[in-house]
């Protein structure tokens, strides 16, 4: 099971590196590298067991945090009366086309490789089609909005080995740029 001993933090240059294309039929070991990270979210995700087994929660996992630069991303998004909003482990995950309206998160973002807050709003699209493979190698191609689409980028960002501070004007880190919105 993967520990936040596991996840590797700022400073660690595969964070910093572009992640590899993964082939199909997938590899066994592609197979449990994906089940391995969904299974984090879902635990980090249950109160009782994050604490257990002291995890930060998350929503959504890369593989190059774990140290394993790959093209492959768990997401978990929960809606706020527990229901998912979208569950996926995503291979060759692609954005195929973006808004111009852009969205930030009101309280900005966070990352389980960064041990420290970075103030500001992080700036992304609102809308996206996605474009991943699943496990079986099936196609997909979805269009999020709003918080999935805000998740599925920072998974993404880290496969091209970019980290979500990176998207803060240093200069005025809470200006809100003309055609945002501001995701609570
Ligand atoms: O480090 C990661 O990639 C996981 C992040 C993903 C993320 C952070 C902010 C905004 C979108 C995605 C973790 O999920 S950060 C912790 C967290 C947990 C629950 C809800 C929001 C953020
Ligand atoms: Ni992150």
């Amino acid at each position: 099971m993967i520990l936040m001993k596991d996840i590797i933090r700022e400073g660690n240059p595969t964070l910093r590196a572009t992640a590899k294309k993964v082939s199909f039929p997938l590899s066994q070991e592609d197979r449990d590298l994906g089940k391995k990270m969904m299974k984090y979210l879902e635990v980090s995700q249950d109160e009782k067991l994050a604490e257990k087994y002291h995890l930060r929660a998350g929503v959504g996992l890369a593989a190059p945090q774990i140290d394993v630069s790959k093209r492959v991303a768990a997401v978990l998004v929960p809606d706020n009366d527990g229901s998912i909003v979208f569950k996926d482990v995503l291979y060759n995950p692609r954005i195929l086309r973006e808004s111009v309206k852009r969205a930030a998160l009101n309280e900005g973002e966070g990352c389980l490789s960064v041990d420290r807050n970075v103030a500001g709003l992080v700036i992304r699209t609102d809308r996206i089609t996605l474009e991943y493979y699943d496990v079986n190698g099936e196609r997909h191609e979805i269009k999020l909005e709003n918080y999935p689409a805000i998740v599925v980028q920072h998974e993404i960002d880290h496969l091209n080995g970019t980290l979500f501070y990176d998207h803060i004007d240093k200069e005025s880190p809470f200006k809100l740029p003309e055609n945002t919105i501001i995701i609570e």
